[in-house]
């Protein structure tokens, strides 16, 4: 028996006049995943978390989280957890209160204490919000998504300001989360963190998906790259290349190719044969930048 996929979005469509934003969306958000929710500008990204967050109706399709209208607030909300952009804490509210303020709208169950500790501001648990610093006030927000241990959460560019080592302990708290069961969806720009931490990733333009999927299934129709320099003054080529290689701007060559290992191999053996030193030698599968790159040439 399959179980209910705690997000399910049918044939979603959302205008806003005249203006079409969102065209004929589905997709389904299984428990415990971690579903990064992607896009170019104006793709419409926002526009389906307001739906799924039961902030705004559906022009048409049906929308369903834990198997309910999420315009059923008191039903769906206790559940959910949403880490906005900026959360609007009063400024005048300290960091303490803040949190309380939280646990009140929430209606979850939590110590405060606890969360202040994971989002590392139990030292600035009696400073007014209007005295944190920008990373302090992200870690706050960021205390909307932890309080309570919410089943299904929201983390709309969780990590945008942030220093790295707090990045690294937001992500050590979202991992605790998931191994407790939650459900999150991500939206960022960060693509390396997409792709390093979701399980699938729907890729918005223009309102519709250009791809979805895991991040392998994404990236595997684009070829993988090789990028090299040759010692300066750059010569003519001392020997022809055993490859097709492209030329970039600054004078790097790139190879594309659906036989990485293999082509490198090759690359290599040519390179060791007629002692060529390749210079800032690079090889890689496709990363998510490229098959965000390429929307526009499809
Ligand atoms: N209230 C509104 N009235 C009219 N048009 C709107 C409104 N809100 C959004 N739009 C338009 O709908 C489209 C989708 O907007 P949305 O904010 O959902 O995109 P997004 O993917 O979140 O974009 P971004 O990455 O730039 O934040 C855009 O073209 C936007 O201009």
């Amino acid at each position: 028996m399959t179980s209910t996929p705690v997000i399910d979005v049918a044939r979603l469509n959302l205008s806003y006049g005249d203006f079409h934003a969102v065209k004929d969306l589905s997709f389904q958000v299984e428990k415990g995943e971690l579903y990064a929710l992607l896009g170019t500008n104006g793709a419409g990204k926002t526009s389906t978390l307001e739906a799924i967050e039961g902030h705004r109706r559906a022009t048409s399709g049906t929308v369903r989280v834990f198997g309910q209208s999420p315009r059923d607030r008191r039903a769906v909300r206790p559940r959910m957890g949403i880490m906005l952009q900026e959360s609007g804490f009063s400024p005048d509210l300290t960091v303490r209160e803040s949190v309380r303020l939280i646990g009140k709208l929430s209606q979850r169950e939590d110590r405060v204490e606890r969360v202040l500790s994971i989002v590392d501001l139990t030292h600035k648990a009696g400073t007014q919000v209007s005295q944190l610093s920008g990373g302090e006030k992200r870690r706050l927000d960021f205390a909307t998504a932890v309080y309570g241990k919410p089943e299904l959460i929201f983390l709309d560019e969780p990590t945008t300001g942030l220093d790295i080592q707090s990045r690294d302990a937001l992500w050590d708290a979202v991992d605790k989360l998931r191994e407790d069961g939650s459900t999150i969806v991500l939206t960022t720009h960060y693509l390396e963190e997409a792709q390093q931490r979701a399980d699938r990733i729907g890729l918005m333009h223009k309102g519709t998906f250009h791809r979805e999927g895991t991040v392998a299934e994404l990236t595997q129709t684009l070829p993988a790259t090789i990028r090299f320099a040759l010692p300066a003054p750059a010569p003519a080529l001392p020997l022809p290349l055993p490859l097709q290689a492209t030329r970039a701007n600054d004078g790097q060559f790139l190879i594309e190719t659906f036989g990485l290992q293999k082509d490198l191999h090759t690359l290599l053996g040519w390179a060791h044969a007629n002692a060529v030193e390749l210079r800032e030698l690079q090889a890689g599968p496709t990363r998510l930048d490229d098959v965000f790159r390429s929307i526009d040439r499809d």
